[in-house]
């Protein structure tokens, strides 16, 4: 039977209007009070930095200004950066007025990148992810851990979480018998990859030397790290491996392209279709993204690979001679899931970081004959085939020129070229330069090693620059990072670099394959590109 109410029907008609009107002034609202709120904070912003210097270039004092050079710069973004910068210890890059984290100072002086990371660390750490939709997306890839943690006042726990993962990790890398394991490994994998090119010089075959660099670290990675077996560099795919360089790259491309989406919905909808993080619109804009998705799917693959390696690890009978970082935290109690996030964030911080320094030394030697057989001398001399380099015998001391080959290529190609913080208190930097509350503080380790006033002719490879060797100060050459959250890595990645360029130098000789335009790509690595591809391309040659 029909029921025909017409009062009900208008009663209904009547809520639904009301509640929409409602919802209509709510959402409005917010919107006003949002732009209000982010027009007051941008005022203050803007009158806190109106002394700080606009970076050098027509139109910089304004976003539109220095977007449009940035997008026509984008494939040259770290000259750019120099370009713009380079003489000036801060400049200012004014963003979108009502958000505060897209405002950032871009800094080139030792001293304030040490006020930065050390005197006044507790103000400074990773971005708060409401203005930071790029390193929303690194979060949403690696969840917590000691890569994205923050400390000090921007954290809730002030930064407990971060001091315990920091505790626990360098406990292990301090561990003498983890080095010991590490010195095997990495000469056994070096062995590996120099036969694979020796294979590649007899059938006169060209090789993409970078990818061979990416597949030698993380089959290095993986037995240190998890103790398991993988053989990427000779061509056996590895399904960690894999699924942890789809996630990355489609984060990375993901994260991109939502940058302005993102503004857009956390500014202009109201809650809960906007608003902070994005709401329901950035929810539905993640589910419609196939990179989105197909990140999503890979981390999933990686949390069922860990799921597996450390339930073996727990039932291997060796466990307690086991040497590997998944066995030393479960012998030492650590739960399966801070075991599982901890070793992806560790793989993230060391793997492509020494395979970018390795592609960029050897870029650098296919460039530099003359250094390339100056270095092989040395290791000839004292490391010839068939001895076993140690941390002592490839220290600066007794090999000079190795260790002045690395350092110059990380100071022209520092693996991480640009870091940034976000600033959660006001400031003043050293020289009288404001930083207000939410502005994002990036140092350049790029710019830094290109200074001509600390490093005549910059852009000459020079390795002499180095001998004798004296560690250059952190601030000055801030490459690992400097201060409490250093690089916890950078021995293992130093030494891992120098064994596998003895060990290939000793028996191959590189040229670079010519008609290659080589530049470098747009990760938060510095990776090689020639020709558009991320890829670097030689000939393996007898000496
Ligand atoms: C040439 C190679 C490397 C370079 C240039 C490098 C550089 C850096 C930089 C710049 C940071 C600071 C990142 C940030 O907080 O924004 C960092 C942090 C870190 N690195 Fe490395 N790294 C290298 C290799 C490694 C290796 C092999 C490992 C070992 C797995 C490693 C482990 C870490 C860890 C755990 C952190 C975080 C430290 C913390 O936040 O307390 N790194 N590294």
């Amino acid at each position: 039977m029909a029921t025909d109410d017409p009062k009900g029907s208008v009663f209904s008609k009547h809520l639904a209007a009301t509640t929409l009107l409602g919802y209509g002034i709510f959402g409005a609202l917010q919107v006003i009070y949002r732009l209000i709120w982010g027009w007051k904070a941008s005022s203050r912003m803007k009158g806190l930095l109106k002394d700080t210097p606009a970076t050098k270039g027509a139109g910089h004092d304004a976003p539109a200004g220095w977007l449009k050079d940035l997008i026509s710069n984008r494939d040259r973004i770290h000259d750019w950066r120099l370009d713009i910068s380079q003489g000036q210890p801060v400049s200012k890059n004014l963003g979108f007025s009502w958000h505060p984290g897209m405002n950032m100072l871009i800094v080139n002086d030792a001293e304030v990148v040490r006020h930065i990371l050390k005197d006044e660390f507790n103000k400074y750490t990773k971005s708060e992810l409401r203005y930071d939709p790029f390193f929303f997306y690194i979060q949403d890839f690696l969840g917590d851990g000691i890569f994205v943690v923050k400390h000090g006042v921007g954290s809730e726990d002030r930064g407990q979480d971060w001091g315990n993962m920091r505790k626990v990790s360098s406990q292990i890398f301090s561990r003498k018998n983890f080095n010991s394991l590490m010195n095997e490994v990495f000469i056994e994998k070096a062995e590996v990859l120099r036969r694979f090119l020796q294979r590649s010089r007899d059938e006169q075959k060209q090789v993409d030397l970078q990818a061979s660099f990416f597949n030698f670290t993380l089959d290095s990675i993986m037995r240190i790290f998890f103790g398991e077996e993988s053989n990427t560099a000779v061509g056996v795919p590895n399904v960690y491996g894999k699924a942890f360089d789809t996630a990355q790259a489609n984060m990375r491309n993901h994260a991109v392209e939502s940058i302005a989406p993102y503004l857009l919905f956390s500014t202009f909808l109201p809650w809960p279709f906007g608003g902070q993080h994005g709401g329901l619109a950035r929810w539905l804009w993640d589910r419609l993204s196939r990179k989105h998705r197909t990140m999503k799917s890979a981390c999933r693959v990686l949390d069922r690979e860990a799921n597996r390696l450390v339930q073996k690890c727990r039932d291997d009978p060796q466990l307690p001679e086991r040497r590997d970082l998944l066995a030393l935290f479960i012998q030492a109690g650590f739960s399966a899931d801070f075991v599982k996030q901890m070793v992806l964030h560790l793989i993230i911080a060391g793997r492509d970081t020494t395979a970018c320094l390795l592609s960029w030394t050897f870029y650098e030697l296919t460039r530099n004959q003359d250094v390339q057989s100056r270095l092989h001398e040395e290791i000839m001399q004292k490391l010839p085939p068939g001895s076993k380099p140690d941390m002592k015998s490839l220290s600066a001391s007794e090999m000079p020129y190795l260790n002045g080959v690395i350092y110059e290529a990380l100071r022209l190609w520092p693996p991480v070229p640009f870091d940034v913080k976000m600033a959660f208190e006001d400031d003043v930097l050293p020289g009288g330069w404001k930083v207000p509350a939410y502005t994002q503080v990036g140092y350049c380790p790029y710019n830094m090693g290109r200074d001509p006033q600390r490093y005549p002719e910059p852009e000459t490879f020079r390795p002499e620059r180095w001998i004798p060797f004296t560690t250059p100060s952190p601030y000055e050459f801030p490459v690992f990072q400097a201060g409490p959250r250093v690089c916890l890595g950078m021995d293992m990645a130093l030494f891992e670099a120098k064994t596998a360029t003895v060990e290939l130098l000793r028996h191959c000789r590189f040229e670079m394959v010519q008609e290659q335009t080589v530049t470098y790509g747009d990760k938060i690595t510095l990776d090689i590109k020639s020709n558009g591809k991320e890829e670097f391309l030689v000939h393996v040659r007898d000496w």
